[in-house]
């Protein structure tokens, strides 16, 4: 089903179009807008109320700024869904996430609006600062640079990287700050207190509409007139703030808080900005998930909810007459509980994914051992490395895609200190519709390369709880744990905590000729598989690895003496993955096989489901079957 647009959003084909409105028809077209997107996300899905937060800051963006030869960065991205039904992808938004549809995130490749790839955070300061600072290079003088970044984003030390550069240069760089006090789950910190207190501050916004006048007026007068009232401003922001200025401490031009649901005032509010040179920042306090009354009161619930009635609000759920299996990071939120009032050395930390990963299931039985660090991961990393100095157990869980931002904290502050911080991986594989930016794709080959780490990634519900547990046990050192995004197999999944090996993998049952390795969940595949091939009395060997560092090294001398044809499968990329561990061993101890590794290509896979993209690249249910087949020799069934 197609949504119709409204009236006038219907004649919109990019921001020149919006731009020939009067200044009257932008409420109409923010009412619009606003519709169009409760209406497509409703029966299409992906991520809501962001988008309706910032819908009267996308319209007077547009509005009033010159897109797409002024540059517009959005952090994250996943408020953008405005910007890309404004700038030419209105008749295109029911495809959005879905195979060979649009993106959930500004691409460059989909537009020439979409200046900057995105979909991690906080990196909409440093990339449009990039732009500003080419600009001046190109002597684009008249050509403006604006961030959109929200207040969760902006706790990241890549925010703050940026804003310390930027500050020390005279770029065009406007920064937004998206301010609703939330991040997917309520902001934490310290920068969260002080944009509160900017925001309460009484006497300050009596004062700021004044002072806004005044230099509205002076500024006309010459680059020396705006020197004296920046000085001016500063003093009295200064000294009507508990603090002084953050932002002007760091040579930005504050300016806000204003309302960022008035589209109107936003309109004169940038336009003005846009006579002011060097690096500002607009604060615009909004909601998240204005406009729909349940989004803006349970604001991490409609982050991102899935189907929805638009009209009475209900999420709608599949409604099972059988128990389901337990999604895998319900297992872990559960079993990390429940080892850590039995294990008083356990901590959780997490970046801003209390409820992605559930660790709020430790956070609200144990605020004092479950901590939420903000869109932090190498901070995360790091922190967790300090309290494993002092004897404690941190579980560092951190999805595999944002994993790759605390890389060197992994190498350097854990690893070669070989101290013991568990590091639970989720969303590791395809991540599904989220697309590029947020598989996690790469965890077993970057953090196998790492000495003193070990790498594994349990099969079901039960092995991830005894992974958990006996990555725990003292002794131990670096220790990641890989599971992906979605449900396991065993709808009884609290089965007593056991401890593994380290090392040591799992006959799933043995066969002839070949021999199918896996490693973590995409093992049930095989399962399915080897009961398909069984109907034609074809018996491959079926072994869950569970490690690819250390190997199971007994195991695979078995396996490579036994077989002569080994099938690797795993979720993650071959380049330097678990098939390519298992080639290692075969070259290093002179066996001869045929080898076929299963897994993600070297190409950069985009947004669809799961299974879809396990089909693309060839290792879902049929893909494996056939490479199976084919490595027997045996005609595909039809
Ligand atoms: C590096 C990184 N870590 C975590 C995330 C997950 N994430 C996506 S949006 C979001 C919250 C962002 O908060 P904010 O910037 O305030 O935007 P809002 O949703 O409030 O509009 C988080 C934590 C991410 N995209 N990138
Ligand atoms: C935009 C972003 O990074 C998050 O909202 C992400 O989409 C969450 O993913 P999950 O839905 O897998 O928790
Ligand atoms: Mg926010």
């Amino acid at each position: 089903m197609i949504i119709e647009p409204g009236e006038l959003l219907a004649k919109i084909d990019s921001p020149a179009d919006l731009r020939q409105l009067s200044e009257d028809q932008l409420l109409q077209v923010c009412q619009e807008l606003r519709q169009f997107i409760i209406d497509n996300v409703s029966i299409y899905g992906g991520h809501f109320g962001a988008s309706l937060g910032v819908v009267e800051l996308t319209v007077a963006l547009h509005y009033v700024f010159n897109t797409p030869y002024d540059q517009l960065v959005w952090d994250v991205g996943h408020q953008a869904y405005g910007h890309k039904i404004l700038t030419g992808r209105r008749d295109a938004f029911h495809t959005n996430r879905k195979l060979n549809g649009i993106s959930g995130f500004p691409k460059r490749k989909e537009s020439e609006y979409d200046t900057f790839g995105v979909g991690h955070s906080s990196t909409s300061i440093s990339a449009a600062l990039g732009m500003a600072v080419a600009s001046q290079y190109k002597q684009e003088l008249d050509r403006h640079h604006i961030a959109v970044i929200g207040d969760g984003s902006m706790t990241a030390g890549m925010a703050f990287e940026a804003l310390n550069h930027a500050g020390a240069t005279d770029a065009d760089l406007l920064v937004v700050l998206n301010d609703n006090c939330m991040s997917i789950d309520p902001n934490v910190g310290a920068l969260k207190e002080y944009l509160t207190d900017i925001t309460t501050s009484r006497t300050y916004n009596k004062v700021r509409d004044e002072i806004w006048n005044i230099l509205g007026k002076i500024s006309k007068f010459g680059p020396n007139a705006q020197q004296i009232a920046s000085k001016v401003e500063s003093g009295i922001k200064a000294t009507l703030l508990k603090q002084s200025n953050l932002f002007e401490s760091l040579k930005f031009r504050y300016f806000g808080p204003i309302d960022g649901h008035d589209v109107h005032h936003l309109a004169m509010v940038l336009n003005d900005l846009k006579k002011i040179p060097g690096p500002k920042i607009l604060h615009c306090v909004t909601v998240k998930g204005k406009g729909f009354a349940l989004a803006e009161k349970e604001q991490t619930k409609w982050h991102a909810p899935g189907l929805f009635d638009k009209v009475t609000g209900e999420i709608y759920k599949v409604h099972h007459t059988t128990p389901q299996p337990p999604k895998y990071q319900d297992v872990f939120g559960h079993t990390l509980l429940e080892m850590a009032e039995q294990n008083p050395k356990i901590f959780g930390v997490t970046p801003a994914m209390p409820s992605g990963s559930s660790m709020n299931i430790m956070m609200k039985a144990m605020p004092d051992r479950a901590l939420d660090v903000g869109i932090a991961e190498q901070h995360a990393v790091t922190f967790s490395a300090g309290l494993a100095t002092q004897g404690l157990v941190p579980f560092c869980n951190i999805y595999s895609s944002f994993m790759q931002r605390g890389y060197d904290q992994v190498v350097h502050d854990v690893c070669l200190q070989n101290l013991h911080v568990v590091f639970c991986l989720d969303r590791a594989g395809f991540a599904g519709a989220d697309g590029q930016t947020h598989h996690g794709s790469y965890d077993i080959a970057y953090m196998r390369c790492i000495p003193n780490m070990v790498v594994s990634s349990p099969m079901n519900e039960q092995e991830l709880r005894n992974l958990m547990f006996t990555a725990s046990q003292d002794g131990m050192g670096p220790f990641t744990i890989r599971y992906p995004r979605g449900e396991g197999v065993m709808p009884a999944w609290r089965t007593p905590l056991e401890l593994i090996e380290v090392g040591k993998g799992r006959t799933i049952q043995e066969g002839e000729e070949v021999a199918v390795l896996t490693i973590g969940h995409i093992g049930n595949y095989v399962v399915d598989v080897c009961k398909n091939l069984k109907l034609d009395g074809l018996r491959p060997g079926h072994f869950d690895m569970r490690f690819a560092k250390p190997l199971d090294e007994k195991l695979l001398h078995h396996i490579f003496q036994k077989y002569d044809k080994v099938l690797t499968v795993e979720d993650g990329c071959l380049q330097g993955g678990f098939g390519s561990a298992v080639l290692e061993f075969m070259a290093d101890h002179g066996y001869q096989a045929q080898v076929k590794r299963l897994g993600i290509p070297d190409v950069i896979v985009e947004h669809g489901s799961q299974l879809e993209l396990h089909r693309l690249c060839g290792f879902d249910p049929e893909g494996i079957e056939r490479a199976v087949r084919e490595m027997m020799d045996v005609a595909v069934r039809v």
